[in-house]
């Protein structure tokens, strides 16, 4: 069998991005927080028992085996569990603290306010049409719809992921050769995107594959002139540089297809958002770009705000689906409601902070055949 290890290759080590500074949880239970600036868990939030999870953040032992003291005491003492429930329950009851969000670049031209808390911006002439026609004529030949191209993906993935482990059973190569990313250029880049196909079908979607999207879609290179010219509006707007925002993506509406409700972002609380918050953290603003006129449906309804934008070309949208401290904001679960007229939108999504994924070697993804890389690389949904 033809070698997959190519001499003297190696996979790029790529650095995890730093997570946010590490403090005590103030619950007493000796984790520490990240994510959370209130508890390292819910569990811990509404005073229930660790879960599993929780072990990745442990912090060093004496806070633990002090937290296992306190624990005893409280076990041994009935009061002390009352107390402790009724606290649980008080702090359950208590409206979730606003947390801060990113602030827009004060005295941008033409940023208007469409609500207030959640704060929700319409900035109209973001792109001029030229730009707008740009994107879409970019984006045309290279749009790939939801639902397919999950579907393929899973298949490539379990296809190719049995086929290789037969082969390398067959073959007695050694157990390294089975590690993704680290044996061969092929067997890195189907991992690699099958991973990223399987993580954008199941984000926003509770871990399940499902139709809440039917819009077909495509990324934008980001070496490409319209990547540059938007990254650099954004960051104009936001103070947020490129290798912050995710590859841009455009998205086609046809009449009868729609976006369900969902968040941008992912909630800290859920065990799948892991792999979501490795890539560069929380989404902490989104900013929908329209690229055509839309004569009718289509709007993006806010339905626990009661807002409704309507799509005008040009026209930037901006919202922040998750806070500064990472938490997600659930006020501002959204949808597209079914385009009746074409649609086209663009979505740019600022994280935490900058993901790593983006700043492997040129060459490395060039040798990860590269038109295709463009197509699909980036973001969770
Ligand atoms: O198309 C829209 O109006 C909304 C799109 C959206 O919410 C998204 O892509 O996350
Ligand atoms: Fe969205």
């Amino acid at each position: 069998m033809a070698s997959h290890v190519r001499d003297g290759w190696r996979a790029p080590r790529r650095a995890l991005p730093p997570l946010p500074p590490r403090r005590a949880c103030p619950s007493g239970c000796g984790f520490a927080c990240t994510w959370h600036p209130d508890a390292c868990c819910e569990a811990c939030r509404l005073g229930y028992a660790h879960g599993s999870r929780c072990d990745r953040l442990a912090a060093p032992p004496p806070a633990r085996a002090a937290a296992a003291r306190r624990l005893l005491r409280q076990m041994l003492d009935p009061e002390g569990w009352e107390r402790a429930i009724e606290a649980a329950l008080r702090r359950a009851r208590a409206p979730e603290p606003a947390g801060e969000r990113l602030d827009l670049a004060r005295g941008h031209a033409g940023v208007r306010r469409v609500h207030g808390s959640p704060p929700l911006f319409e900035v109209d002439g973001f792109l001029c049409r030229a730009e707008c026609e740009a994107m879409m004529g970019y984006a045309a030949s290279r749009l790939t719809c939801f639902r397919w191209y999950h579907t393929m993906y899973c298949l490539l993935f379990r296809l190719y992921h049995t086929m290789y482990c037969l082969l390398a059973l067959r073959c007695f190569l050694p157990p390294r050769a089975l590690i993704p990313s680290a044996s061969s250029v092929p067997h890195a880049f189907v991992m690699r995107h099958s991973f990223h196909s399987l993580h954008a079908a199941r984000s926003n979607t509770g871990g399940k594959i499902s139709d809440i999207r039917t819009s077909c879609t495509c990324y934008v290179d980001r070496h490409h002139q319209l990547s540059q010219t938007i990254f650099h509006r954004v960051a104009q707007l936001t103070g947020c540089a490129a290798d912050r925002q995710e590859d841009v993506q455009v998205a086609r509406y046809e009449a009868g297809q729609y976006y369900r409700g969902h968040f941008d972002g992912a909630d800290p609380h859920d065990h799948d958002a892991e792999a979501f918050f490795l890539s560069g953290g929380q989404r902490i603003c989104t900013v929908l770009i329209y690229l055509n006129d839309v004569a009718e449906g289509g709007a993006t309804r806010f339905p626990l705000i009661g807002v409704d934008v309507r799509p005008r070309q040009g026209r930037a949208l901006v919202f922040f689906p998750g806070f500064l401290d990472g938490k997600l904001d659930k006020q501002v679960y959204h949808e597209a409601l079914a385009a009746v007229s074409e649609k086209w939108v663009s979505q740019i999504w600022i994280r935490q902070v900058a993901d790593p994924c983006r700043n492997v070697p040129k060459a490395w993804v060039d040798a990860l055949a590269p038109a295709e890389h463009r197509a699909h690389a980036g973001g969770a949904s």
